[in-house]
Formats: structure tokens, C-alpha cells, sequence
């Protein structure tokens, strides 16, 4: 087994409006990663260039130990990616649809596709093209989880799902990843969700990841600051995001691995008043 999953060392994409890295993100075997960020931040383009949904200007991919490129069939065997696009209309039936895709995967586990179908409240006879976004959502995560995948790439995937069905998928993902051989790489808007389930998660912000680390030590390791100081050239203090300003008053969050509070007290800022902050407060603080 390879104790990394997935190694991504320099990654560059390049669009005409937007540039994606230089990205370098390693995520372990075991594990639920969460990739966070707004809207544009890039993270549909970083998973789709490991599927090789456009090559990469510079860097490189390696799944399990083996190269995205070279070894892509191998990849592609060991490696299952739901992305937003969920048009399954052409298979008619739910039953359909699963009778086409399990041909192609020898470990498709039949007891656990049917596991899932009940948990999503799925049935084998439901009319895909009468099925809402959340419905088809659910059979792209069945087709995908059924092989049981070494590597489980998800792009959103609890938009349209239900507080029900959230659940399950995080059940069955904690399942998964108690196989330490087995991973899940996914990107949510739902930050609290990442911050109860993922065992680490990347933020990014405008094509570049800000921070990254297990979820409790990134959570552990900053605070929400207000104080007051007349020193403006704190603005460039290393890990200081500021949030607001106004005359000597300041509000912001402080990443203490790279400066402490007492540095921070050491340069003179009266009245400081620190608190924990949420995943979800600090990916605010931090892409605003
Ligand atoms: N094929 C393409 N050609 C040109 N630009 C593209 C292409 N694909 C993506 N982009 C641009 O890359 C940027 C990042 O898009 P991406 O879909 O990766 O963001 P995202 O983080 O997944 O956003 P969201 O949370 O909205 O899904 C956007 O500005 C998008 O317009």
C-alpha cells in the first residue's frame, strides 16, 4: 500500500482568465481530504486534471504512487470521480444504469450498491429523467462508491442532498477510509460538514491553496483577534489576515505558527481580546 494517495507537486493550469497553482497537495491513504474554497477558487479544475480532463502546463500527478498520464489506465481502474455533471437520462431506469456500469468493474459489490440504494431511499425502478438534481446525485454516488474504488474523487457531492442522505454518504465515507488503502478526495461548500468529517482539508482561494493541514490542528491553530494598536506596519506581520481596521481598533485572525500572541503583545497592541475561531469562520476571515 502507498502511504499517499495523492501527490501533486507544482501543478499549473493555465486559462485564458484564470491560472490554477503552482499547486502541491498531498493527501494520505486512509483518509477524507476536503478541498474548501469560493466559487472560482478552482477546484473543479485541480480535480479534473487528475482525471487528465485537460493537461497540466507544468507539474505533475501521481495517484497511488503512479503518474496520471503514463499510468492512466491504472489510475483510471483504481480511481472513481463524480463530477457536476449528472446526465444519466439516456439509461432510462435506475436498474438500467446500474446493470451498464457494474459491467465494467469486476469488484462491483452487488450487497453494497443495494445498501446504498435503500440508505439514499433509491429504487431500482425509479425513472432517472423524473429523478431531481439530489436523486441523481445519489446514483452517480452509487455507480461510483459500488466497485469500491481505491481512490474516490467527489466534486460536491452533497449539493441537492437532503440532511438524511448527507448523513449516510458521511457514514459510508468513514466506512471507506477505516480501510486504510482507500481515500476520499472531496470538495464541499458545506464547511461544517468538512470540519466534523474530513481528517484534513485545503483552502483555496483565486487558483493557489491559502492553508492547509488536519482540519482540528488548521482549526487549533488560529484565533479571532481584536485589539488596539496605532502600528499600521502590523499589516505585514506573517500570519496576521486583517479583517477590519478602523483608527487604532483592529479585528483579525491570527495563524499562531507563524506569529505568536506574545509576538504580537510584544509590539505593543493593548486591549487584545482572543477567541476560537470555526473552520467555516476561518475560510471567511481568510478569502474575504
Ligand atoms: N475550460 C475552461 N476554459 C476557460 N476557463 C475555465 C475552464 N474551466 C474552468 N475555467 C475557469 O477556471 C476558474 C475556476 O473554475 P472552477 O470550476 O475550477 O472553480 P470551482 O472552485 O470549482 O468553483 P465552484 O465552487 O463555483 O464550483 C473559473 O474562473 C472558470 O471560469
Amino acid at each position: 500500500m502507498n502511504a499517499t494517495a495523492l501527490e501533486i507537486t507544482g501543478l499549473e493550469k493555465r486559462f485564458p482568465r484564470f491560472s490554477l497553482g503552482p499547486i502541491s497537495l498531498s493527501v494520505p491513504s486512509g483518509t477524507i481530504y476536503g478541498l474548501i474554497g469560493p466559487n472560482g477558487a478552482g477546484k473543479t479544475t485541480l480535480l479534473d486534471q487528475i482525471f487528465g480532463m485537460g493537461l497540466p502546463d507544468a507539474g505533475s500527478i501521481q495517484v497511488n504512487g503512479l503518474d496520471h498520464v503514463r499510468h492512466e489506465v491504472e489510475v483510471k481502474q483504481s480511481a472513481a470521480y463524480v463530477g457536476p455533471d449528472l446526465s444519466y437520462m439516456a439509461w432510462g431506469k435506475v436498474s438500467r444504469a446500474i446493470r451498464f456500469v457494474r459491467g465494467f468493474h469486476p469488484g462491483w459489490d452487488e450487497s453494497l450498491a443495494t445498501r446504498l440504494m435503500q440508505s439514499f431511499g433509491l429504487s431500482a425502478g425509479d425513472r432517472i429523467a423524473t429523478l431531481s438534481f439530489g436523486g441523481r446525485m445519489k446514483l452517480a454516488l452509487v455507480l461510483a462508491m459500488a466497485w469500491r474504488p481505491q481512490f474516490l474523487v467527489l466534486d460536491e457531492p452533497t449539493t441537492g442532498l437532503d440532511a438524511h442522505s448527507k448523513k449516510s454518504l458521511f457514514s459510508e465515507l468513514l466506512t471507506i477510509v477505516k480501510d486504510e488503502s482507500r481515500t476520499v478526495l472531496l470538495s464541499s461548500h458545506q464547511i461544517s460538514d468538512l470540519e466534523r468529517f474530513a481528517d484534513q482539508v485545503s483552502i483555496l482561494h483565486q487558483g493557489r491553496v491559502l492553508t492547509s493541514g488536519t482540519t482540528s490542528a488548521l482549526v487549533e491553530s488560529h484565533l479571532q483577534l481584536e485589539f488596539r494598536s496605532k502600528d499600521l506596519l502590523l499589516r505585514g506581520l506573517p500570519g496576521l489576515t486583517v479583517q477590519e481596521q478602523a483608527g487604532d481598533r483592529w479585528r483579525a485572525v491570527l495563524d499562531t505558527h507563524r506569529t505568536s500572541v506574545a509576538g504580537l503583545t510584544s509590539r505593543g497592541v493593548q486591549d487584545l481580546h482572543a477567541q476560537p475561531l470555526s473552520l467555516e469562520e476561518l475560510f471567511l476571515a481568510l478569502t474575504q
